[in-house]
């Protein structure tokens, strides 16, 4: 329900990980794009209802300010045991269960758009009626694009803040160095090349040599050298305490999308 940017790119990373086009119904009231989504994947696209009829998961990829107009629509056609996964921001498991009468179990997944290159960073958690086969269905689902990790329903928020809305932050950054890179002199492609590598090397020392990143920003960090030079600068500018506040207004904001 919802091919639009997540919708899209859930698709296509279901498609990509040996789900046949033939399983997969899309429902996704933007006309154009539904029917670009029938021509470039082969699936088939309905309305809503008659997709939601249909499945036994049935994946909810709309804005979190359309979920409760979309169960609205479709809780009267939701078989009792189709499993609904929810991967809109805010919306909680109970405000789902509560829109759909025949009490399904209901999943709430945060991820990002990184599951586009499969590798996603997924966190999922159940809500009333789910038990741990619905957590491990939802688990199977999203592992092919990614890592996936259960979390409590009440660190969503801040999950949604660090590696929910994370990529813009990075994609921010290279974008702001990139700019930098050409204030130097450097040509873009090539400083976009640079700072690309970099982020990339980044993310696999983080992750393969286990360290901390306090103790990999040291290693760089070479007496009355440049790097120093560039750190001490963003303490005085203060990037570490935006960054803390950054992702508070993300995690509010998450909770507000939830009241709504
Ligand atoms: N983008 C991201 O990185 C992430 C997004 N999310 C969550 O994913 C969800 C989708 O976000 P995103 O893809 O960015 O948003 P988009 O607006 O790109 O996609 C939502 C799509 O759903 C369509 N839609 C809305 N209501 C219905 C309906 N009743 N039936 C069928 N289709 C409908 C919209 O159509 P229309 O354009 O006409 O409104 C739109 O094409 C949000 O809840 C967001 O919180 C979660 C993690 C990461
Ligand atoms: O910006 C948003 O609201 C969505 C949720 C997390 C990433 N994108």
């Amino acid at each position: 329900m919802g091919a639009g940017r997540l919708g899209g790119a859930v698709l296509s990373g279901l498609l990509g990980s040996g789900h046949a086009p033939g399983d997969v119904v899309v429902a996704e009231r933007d006309a154009g794009r539904a029917a670009e989504i029938a021509a470039r994947h082969g699936v088939e696209v309905h309305p809503p209802t008659a997709a939601a009829a249909k499945a036994d998961v049935l994946l909810i990829v709309v804005k979190p300010q359309d979920v409760a107009a979309l169960l609205t629509e479709i809780a009267p056609v939701v078989p009792a045991g189709t499993l609904v996964v929810s991967l809109a921001a805010g919306v909680t498991t109970a405000a789902i269960e509560q829109r759909l009468p025949s009490s399904p179990p209901v999943i709430r997944v945060m991820t990002n758009t990184p599951l586009l290159v499969g590798e996603a960073m997924s966190a999922i958690c159940g809500g009333r009626h789910a038990a741990p086969e619905h957590l491990a269905a939802a688990q199977a689902l999203l592992e092919p694009v990614g890592r996936v990790t259960q979390v409590a329903e009440s660190q969503l928020d801040a999950v949604t803040a660090l590696s929910g809305s994370g990529p813009a932050y990075f994609f921010y950054l290279v974008d702001a160095m990139v700019e930098a890179g050409v204030l130097l002199g450097l040509p873009r492609p090539l400083a976009t090349e640079l700072v690309t590598q970099t982020a990339l090397g980044s993310a696999r020392m983080l992750r393969e040599s286990g360290e901390h990143p306090a103790l990999l920003r040291e290693a760089v960090t070479s007496p009355a050298g440049t790097t120093v030079a560039a750190l001490r600068e963003m303490d005085r500018r203060g990037v570490r305490a935006a960054l803390m506040d950054a992702l508070e207004a993300a995690a509010d904001r998450s909770r507000e999308l939830g009241r709504s």
